[in-house]
């Protein structure tokens, strides 16, 4: 249980278009003092006094969850080809009243390396395209001139992209900057100078650049987030994350609002950032492909713990986090059991309330019970958030990992 001290505070500054979290204590509070964020923010008077009078940041009008659909793309197949290696020059050394001057055909240049880089900004696989050729190297020249190697030609992928050829993975970028060569460049040919020996003092021989390597990749993109918030069509997930972080998933009353999933970033104070991912709704039978099916519990495994969201209005709310559970456990064996919280939503329904005591004996674990319409208990989610990222901190550090920041 969370102790009733703790408050969070959300003040968004206008800079930044961010919301920043701060946990703080006070000894004389008491759960029953607990406040709809609205009112928090002004009992608290966190000092900006901007975001009183704008909310939402200046700027692009965000794109609708249809048009949005259409630009997240999460598999992608790429043909690959490396620079062509540039040719060797033959001829000889030419200089007025200088005899046999010697070969002095130049190699080459090597072509260029195709090259996969994680990009932090990108979200998606929309921008890479089904075929990408290197630069080819320059042909050798005479005088012994060298030609310029090809420059290596970056494709640049979204963090949490996995690259397989055939069903095998090739390589897992997962942190910011990682670097992949896709398809190396052709080696550059041979000058006749190379050729140069003391039993032939004047070679004509030249070869020329070879291909570079061709590879068909398949790109997919697995999100990269510290929490991922699972839970059925409707239960408030897209509305939770756009009450803690400064995403802004679409909310509607029909179920699959959200089509694609969204990464929210949880400021706290210190430059602490928690990324929590918004999943599209999982329904039963998702590991079979219902609804939307294996494309999105794919999301889900990436993300180092969970928050269950179940709809408390709904009538026997435990049997929604049995069926998540059992489907996560479905599409891979001990998905469910990763660090999770209980997260139940709409508490500002009177029927939601009265489901509450029924949950919590079922599960028989700490449910975190909230209203992302009202901003209701929010701080207690915040709290727990933190706390598992900082178990999860720990664990990763202990193994000498690199855990992922954000
Ligand atoms: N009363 C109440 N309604 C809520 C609350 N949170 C969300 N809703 C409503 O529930 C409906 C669904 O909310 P969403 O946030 O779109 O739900 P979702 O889980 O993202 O749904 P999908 O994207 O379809 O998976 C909307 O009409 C919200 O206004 C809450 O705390 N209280
Ligand atoms: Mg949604």
């Amino acid at each position: 249980m969370i102790p009733a001290r703790l408050l969070a505070a959300k003040c968004r500054t206008m800079s930044e278009g961010v919301v920043l979290w701060t946990l703080c204590t006070r000894a004389d509070f008491k759960p029953s003092q607990l406040l709809p964020l609205q009112a928090l923010s002004r009992t608290l008077s966190v000092g900006c006094a901007d975001c009183t009078k704008h909310r939402e940041p200046p700027g692009k009008r965000p794109l609708s969850e249809k048009k949005m659909k259409k630009h997240f793309v999460d598999r992608r197949r790429v043909l690959v080809r490396g620079g062509h290696g540039g040719s060797g020059m033959s001829c000889f050394h030419s200089e007025p009243r200088k005899e046999f001057g010697g070969p002095d055909g130049g190699d080459g240049g090597d072509g260029g390396h195709v090259i996969l880089r994680v990009d932090q900004h990108l979200k998606s696989l929309s921008s890479v395209l089904s075929q990408y050729q290197g630069f080819s190297g320059e042909d050798g020249a005479s005088k012994n001139c060298s030609g310029r190697g090809g420059t290596a030609l970056y494709i640049r992928v979204p963090v949490g992209t996995l690259v397989k050829e055939g069903s095998e993975i090739v390589a897992d970028l997962s942190h910011p900057g990682d670097e992949y060569i896709a398809a190396f460049g052709g080696a550059g040919g041979k000058g006749n100078r190379f050729f140069l020996a003391n039993d032939n003092r004047a070679p004509v021989t030249c070869t020329p650049g070879q291909p570079g390597q061709e590879r068909l990749l398949y790109l997919e993109l697995k999100t990269m987030a510290h929490a991922g918030m699972v839970g059925f069509p409707n239960a408030g997930k897209s509305s939770l994350l756009r009450a803690i972080s400064n995403a802004k998933p679409a909310v509607a009353s029909y179920p699959f609002t959200t089509l694609n999933p969204h990464v929210g970033i949880v400021h706290y104070a210190g430059h602490q950032q928690i990324a929590v991912a918004d999943i599209p709704g999982i329904i039963r039978g998702a590991h079979q492909n219902r609804g939307l099916g294996l494309g999105f519990l794919r999301h889900i495994e990436r993300c180092r713990f969970l928050l269950f969201v179940v709809d408390l209005s709904q009538p026997e709310p435990w049997t929604q986090v049995e069926d998540l559970k059992h489907e996560l456990e479905k599409y891979e064996e001990g998905l469910s059991e990763r660090p999770h919280a209980i997260v139940a939503n709409k508490i500002d329904l009177p029927q939601a309330r009265a489901h509450l005591p029924q949950l919590q004996a079922h599960l028989g674990q700490e449910v975190i019970a909230l209203s992302a319409l009202t901003g209701e208990n929010l701080e207690q989610l915040l709290w727990h958030l933190k706390k598992l990222h900082d178990a999860y901190m720990e664990v990763e550090l202990g193994q000498s990992h690199q855990p992922l920041r954000w």
